[in-house]
């Protein structure tokens, strides 16, 4: 079942283009990693798929419903972001009391049972919380809302390393008793992707990629080795990053797309495999240099 569909959407501000030509669906239930680089667009996508803000032109669907100002929307997905407001006067238990009247399938245990585990006191006010703490209460609420459609708009900030791997593990085991859509946008994909199944990349607006991880996996080739042998066996192929190292040795990510290398005579010729993480790939994709950093300080 197609639970999002988005197709030509372009979000504009004044005469900035936001968001453009953008198409791609969402199966079924699966977390989905919304990544890319800062003023990409994803939380102006996550903010359209919410029905919190409209888009200039295209369409767009969640459940077969258009989400900008649709109750049952509203009432079966939800956007988590550090933005989110809670009346002033609400303590935590007060706002965790009023979730089930909105979200029919509030999971109050769970709720109150991850704010213990947190040391989060039903008894703070939202607004006293400190910013890796009011963004651990976001998830939690989150997370016991079982919304159809679940969407994180990176909702790791500010937390510590021992708490963010406490939140991938409760999304995971959560996600696999309540199977659900979940988008997780975030700069971490790293520490992340052993949750998602399918990666949504954007750039500069635009999607450059939707895949399966195993399918980005395969997407990108590292090499390493001396400079001019990388370079000859290179030749020909779609060079994604390249970074020189001591003792003239080059690594160079190669696009995958019809290799076939033979690995005994590279490993004879001194050049090593190096296989590329999801996130570096990622980061290489959305790069304007191939060089990165290093072209700056190079002449
Ligand atoms: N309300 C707005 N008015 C004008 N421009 C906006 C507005 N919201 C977003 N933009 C612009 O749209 C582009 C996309 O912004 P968006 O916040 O969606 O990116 P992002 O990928 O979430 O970025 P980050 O990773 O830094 O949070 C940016 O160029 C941003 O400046």
């Amino acid at each position: 079942m197609t639970v999002i569909q988005c197709e030509n959407l372009e979000k504009k501000f004044r005469k900035k283009k936001a968001l453009q030509n953008i198409t791609f669906q969402i199966e079924g239930e699966k977390i989905t990693g919304l990544i890319g680089r800062n003023g990409t667009g994803k939380t102006t996508l996550l903010r359209i798929l919410a029905g919190m803000t409209k888009q200039t032109s295209g369409t767009v669907t969640i459940l077969d419903k258009t989400p900008f100002n649709n109750l049952f929307v509203s009432a079966n997905s939800i956007l988590i972001n550090d933005q989110m407001q809670f009346p002033g006067s609400f303590k935590l238990q007060d706002i965790l009391n009023f979730a089930p009247d909105f979200y029919e399938k509030w999971d109050a245990e769970l709720a109150t049972r991850l704010l213990q585990y947190f040391r989060l006191s039903p008894q703070s006010y939202h607004s006293d919380l400190s910013k890796g703490m009011k963004n651990t209460f976001n998830f939690i609420f989150g997370l016991a809302t079982r919304c159809t459609v679940t969407m994180f708009d990176e909702p790791i900030n500010g937390m510590d390393e021992a708490v963010r791997k406490d939140v991938y593990r409760a999304l995971l085991k959560d996600y696999l008793a309540y199977p659900r859509t979940i988008i997780i946008s975030s700069h971490f994909l790293d520490e992340m992707e052993h949750l998602l199944e399918d990666i949504l990349l954007l750039d500069e607006g635009k999607v450059a990629l939707h895949k399966s991880l195993d399918e980005l996996r395969e997407h990108a080739i590292g090499l390493q080795g001396p400079a001019d042998v990388v370079k000859k066996w290179a030749t020909g192929f779609e060079i994604l990053h390249e970074k020189q190292l001591a003792g003239n040795q080059l690594y160079t990510v190669l696009k995958a797309q019809d290799c076939t290398f033979n690995e005994k005579q590279l490993l004879q010729e001194g050049i090593s495999f190096i296989p590329v993480s999801a996130g570096d790939l990622c980061l290489y994709l959305t790069n304007t240099r191939v060089g990165g950093i290093d072209d700056v300080f190079n002449d």
